[in-house]
Order: structure tokens, then C-alpha cells, then sequence
């Protein structure tokens, strides 16, 4: 991957620095981008978090934390220059007073970058400390994890919370998906290559499938994720980035809004799916126990802290259309849960069958060309095609054998490293380009479509259905393509050999 440096130093500030996301993701990914030296040398990075800590305390957490989360041994000279940047300041976040103690340790001729690594709940307060401070002005950079409320009402209160001291300019808003290598390169593939461009619609294609399988649980978060659930916590974002970016029309460059403005049009064009037809277009399941690689795993409801009675999904898959002129009656299936089979994450276009068979009785039903995005793991491409077997086979037939084109890129890129989703954007931001961020009617729009799935869910007072851990989820999630004479694409990752 070519990186190029950023080009102005910033100060960075990382507030929520002893947070979950910030020791696991933020700082590991810091320490890679100071490694290959793509941090201005001027740029400092100061942590912001409630608790009485000096400088030096937090700079051996930070060095730990690193050496914890990195997954190899910390390179010296690249911690002794991340060490030199960092400081740290105590502020309570809630409270305005304790932010003067704050503008001491930023420089009011440099740009800012404040990095909102915490409860969004604390947004708005964070915003309004900042100012008191009187630290704003127009060069200040605010980056939002996600999610970005609960719903579209709590959404537009948060988002209002924050624009009322940034303008839409200056905010940065988190879907890692959007900086893992293989999702930037739905962009590279289909609008740098011919085959893929001109093919890309409801002429040439049948269907297709995203499926983004995780075999974790809910990893001790069960507060949040209780609250949350899988179409919240991956849906409302992840899966619809990951499908605007398969189905927007081109853009007309790569800036910003351009690509933007193209997400937003395939937002805007999701059929609701509500009270009406949610039977037919989603199913919600909820692990029980089971086996996930062999080991025994509890269900949701014996995780620490359950509550027994949730409803709370963990699986989600619907049937999503797009009522537009390019997608009309292509349908896209998408599923995501916790504890499936394997960690994976794959795209899977399938193209239409061929109009005329020439082959014979034997291949009376051509199977169709498949091309398979693998986002994660195994990232790299892959494509069915159907070849001639070679042989002297007798005059007028010919042997077929469905055979892979397969660009895998740990082997075509095998000198260079594939960055974590977190490196990209916090370069990303750093270097002051938004393209790679969700814009706020992009979140707006999604929530208002998810928000009417899960109200015909609620009004349906219909508990999510049980699924064994360790299993695709529901069966309904089968009879969802099942009835469509379709079925979910088999990953080779857990496919038998
Ligand atoms: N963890 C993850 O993998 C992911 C997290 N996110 C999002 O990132 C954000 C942070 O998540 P995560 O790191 O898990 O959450 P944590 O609860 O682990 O961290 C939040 C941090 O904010 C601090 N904080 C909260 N309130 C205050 C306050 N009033 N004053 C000062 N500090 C305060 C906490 O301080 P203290 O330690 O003192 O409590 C804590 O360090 C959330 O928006 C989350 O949804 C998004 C994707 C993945
Ligand atoms: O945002 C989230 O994403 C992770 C999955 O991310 P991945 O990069 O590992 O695919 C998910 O586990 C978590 O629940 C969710 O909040």
C-alpha cells in the first residue's frame, strides 16, 4: 500500500485514552504509522482521560498497551519517537472548568485533531468543554466513533449536539469498514476495470450476497450489545457501507462528496422493509450454546451479565432491495452474527446464467459465474468460470469443469503489509481527507430505514429465533434464499477439503 506522510503536524488528541477501543485499536495503530514513518515529525499525541496520571504513567501504559495489542515485539527506535510525542492531560469530560487545564497542552497555531473515543453520550459535553476552552475555530478536526445514536431521533440529537460548534467540514465520522483495504478496493474494481464496469447490472447480474460472520460473542460487552444487537451494531453501518459501495453509480471523482453523495442516492433508493413484508425480507436469531471450532461456548442469555429474558438478536439476514434502474429485481441478501462457524466477511456477485446452452445435456444447467470479494479473511478476489477440460473428447462435445481465477493478496502483494482498518483512517484524518468517512445524512438515512425494520420487529412481539452457536444461524436464514431457489454461498474458509 503507498502511504504519503501527512503533510502539516497536527496535535492529536485522543480523548477516551484508556478506553477499550483506544488501547486496542488507536494506539497499536499510532505505533504502526509512526513505524513506517507517515506521522509528521512536529505532530504530538496527547491522551485525555479522568484519571490522575503523570506523563511518564501514561507513557508506560501506552508502551504496554502496544506490546499487549501490536502482535510483535515493539521496534525501539520507532517507541522512542512515538514517545517523544506523547503527553497527557486529566480532563473529566462532563465538566467544562476541567478543560482549561487542557488548553495549555494544545498549540493554538497548529491544526487539532480531537478523536471522540468515548461514550457518545459524552459527545455533546466534550463539544461544549472544548469551547469553553476556547480551542475551536475552523482548522479543528472532531472524529466520532460509532454508533452514532440509537435511532434516527437520538442520531439527529447527536449529530445536532456536535454541529452546533463544527461544521459538517470539520467531522469525521468512524465506520472502519470503510478503511480495511478490501472494501476501498470495491471502488478499484469495479470502476477500473472494464469486465467488472459495464457488467455491473441488473442486465448481467442475479443476485448477490454480503455475509460479514463473526465467531466471537459479545466479548464481556454485554451492557452495549444488549442495548444495541446486530442491526445496530453492524447493519445500520458496516453492511450498508459495505452495500452502497457495491451498488452506487460512479462518482464523478474520488473526492469526498462525490462518493458521498453517490452512497447517500443507494440509501435513499433501499425499499422499507416494515410491519408489511418484514416476514418475508428478514430473520433475527439469537445464539444458544453450542460449539464454535470445537469449543463449548454459553448462549447470550448465560453470558456474564445477561439478562434472561432478552430479545436482543445476535443474527441478522434480510433481503434488501434497491428500486432503482439498475438494480431492479436484482435482490441483495445480507447476514451477519455472532458466534457463526468462523470469523469471515465476503461478497459474492452472482451473474446471470447464460441465455442459450450449447454443451449439452450434461451441463443442462450451467452453473453461473460467481465473483467472490473476500474482505477479510484471506483477503483477495476470486472468480468461477467455467472451462474446457483438455482431451480428445469425441467430435461436436466438449468436457466442462468449473475452475477459479484467483487473485489472493497475500500472495500477489506478499511485500507489503495489509494495514489495519484504524491506520488508514487516522491518516486519513490527519491528512484532512473526509472520503473515507460517513457524512451525516449518509447515517441519517441509514438509521431511518433500519429504525422501521426493528419497529415491525417490535410490533410484531416475535422473539428472535434460536440458533446453536457455532451454526449459520436459523434455519429461516436458509428459507430466505431457499424460496427464491437460491442458497447462501459456502465459504471456502469452511468448506471441507
Ligand atoms: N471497543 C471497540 O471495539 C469499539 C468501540 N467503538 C466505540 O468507541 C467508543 C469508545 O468505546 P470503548 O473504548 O469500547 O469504550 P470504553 O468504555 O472502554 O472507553 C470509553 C472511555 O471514555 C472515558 N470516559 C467516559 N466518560 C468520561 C468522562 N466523563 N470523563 C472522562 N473520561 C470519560 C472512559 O473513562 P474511564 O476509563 O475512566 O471509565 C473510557 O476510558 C464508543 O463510542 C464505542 O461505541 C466502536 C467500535 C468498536
Ligand atoms: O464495529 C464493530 O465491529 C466488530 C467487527 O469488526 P471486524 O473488523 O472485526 O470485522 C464487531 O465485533 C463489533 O461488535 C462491532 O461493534
Amino acid at each position: 500500500m503507498v502511504f504519503e506522510s501527512t503533510s502539516e503536524p497536527c496535535d492529536f488528541v485522543l480523548f477516551g485514552t484508556n478506553g477499550d477501543l483506544a488501547r486496542r485499536k488507536l494506539l497499536p495503530s499510532l505505533y504502526q504509522l509512526e513505524k513506517a514513518e507517515l506521522i509528521h515529525p512536529d505532530t504530538t499525541i496527547i491522551g485525555v482521560a479522568r484519571q490522575e496520571t503523570s506523563v511518564d504513567d501514561y507513557i508506560d501504559s501506552v508502551r504496554d498497551n502496544i506490546e499487549k495489542f501490536s502482535g510483535a515485539e515493539v521496534c525501539e527506535e520507532t517507541w522512542a519517537r512515538l514517545k517523544a510525542r506523547l503527553d497527557y492531560v486529566k480532563v473529566d469530560m462532563r465538566d467544562e472548568a476541567s478543560y482549561s487545564a487542557f488548553k495549555e497542552h494544545v498549540n493554538p497555531d497548529r491544526i487539532m485533531v480531537c478523536y471522540l473515543a468515548t461514550p457518545p453520550s459524552i459527545y455533546g459535553d466534550i463539544c461544549r468543554g472544548l469551547n469553553a476552552a476556547g480551542v475551536i475555530d475552523p482548522s479543528v478536526r472532531v472524529v466520532l466513533e460509532k454508533p452514532i445514536g440509537h435511532d434516527l431521533a437520538s442520531s439527529c440529537v447527536i449529530n445536532e449536539q456536535v454541529a452546533e460548534f463544527f461544521d459538517e467540514k470539520q467531522i469525521y465520522r468512524i465506520d472502519h469498514y470503510l478503511g480495511k483495504e478490501t472494501v476501498l478496493n470495491l471502488i478499484a474494481l469495479r470502476f477500473a476495470n472494464s469486465i467488472f464496469a459495464t457488467n455491473w447490472d441488473h442486465n448481467c447480474i442475479d443476485h448477490v450476497q454480503v455475509s460479514v460472520a463473526e465467531s466471537v460473542g459479545i466479548e464481556g460487552r454485554w451492557g452495549y450489545f444488549d442495548e444495541a444487537g446486530q442491526m445496530r451494531d453492524m447493519v445500520q453501518n458496516h453492511l450498508l457501507q459495505v452495500l452502497s459501495l457495491i451498488a452506487m453509480e460512479p462518482p464523478t471523482t474520488l473526492d469526498a462528496d462525490s462518493i458521498r453523495d453517490e452512497k447517500l442516492k443507494v440509501l435513499k433508493a433501499l425499499r422499507p422493509i416494515n410491519a408489511s413484508n418484514y416476514q418475508q425480507s428478514t430473520v433475527r436469531g439469537q445464539y444458544i450454546n453450542g460449539f464454535v471450532k470445537g469449543q463449548e461456548v454459553p448462549g447470550y442469555l448465560e453470558e456474564p451479565d445477561a439478562n434472561t429474558e432478552s430479545r436482543t438478536e445476535t443474527f441478522v439476514a434480510l433481503k434488501v432491495e434497491i428500486d432503482n434502474w439498475r438494480w431492479a429485481g436484482v435482490p441483495f441478501y445480507l447476514r451477519t452474527g455472532k458466534r457463526l462457524p468462523t470469523k469471515v466477511s465476503e461478497i459474492v456477485i452472482y451473474f446471470k446464467r447464460q441465455p442459450h446452452n450449447l454443451f449439452g445435456d450434461s451441463f443442462a444447467n450451467l452453473p453461473p459465474n460467481k465473483l467472490v470479494i473476500r474482505l477479510q479473511p484471506d483477503e483477495g478476489v476470486e472468480i468461477t468460470v467455467m472451462n474446457k477440460v483438455p482431451g480428445l473428447q469425441s467430435s461436436g462435445s466438449m468436457d466442462l469443469q468449473k475452475s477459479k481465477l484467483n487473485l489472493s493478496f497475500s500472495e500477489a502483494f506478499s511485500d507489503e503489509r495489509i494495514a489495519d482498518a484504524y491506520e488508514k483512517l487516522l491518516l486519513e484524518v490527519m491528512r484532512g481527507n473526509q472520503a473515507l468517512f460517513v457524512r451525516r445524512d449518509e447515517i441519517e438515512q441509514a438509521w431511518k430505514w433500519v429504525d422501521s425494520i426493528l419497529a415491525a420487529w417490535d410490533g410484531s412481539n416475535e422473539p428472535p429465533e434460536p440458533y446453536q452457536a457455532g451454526t449459520w444461524g436459523p434455519v429461516a436464514s436458509i428459507g430466505l434464499l431457499a424460496r427464491e431457489d437460491r442458497s447462501w454461498y459456502e465459504s471456502r474458509t469452511t468448506k471441507k477439503k
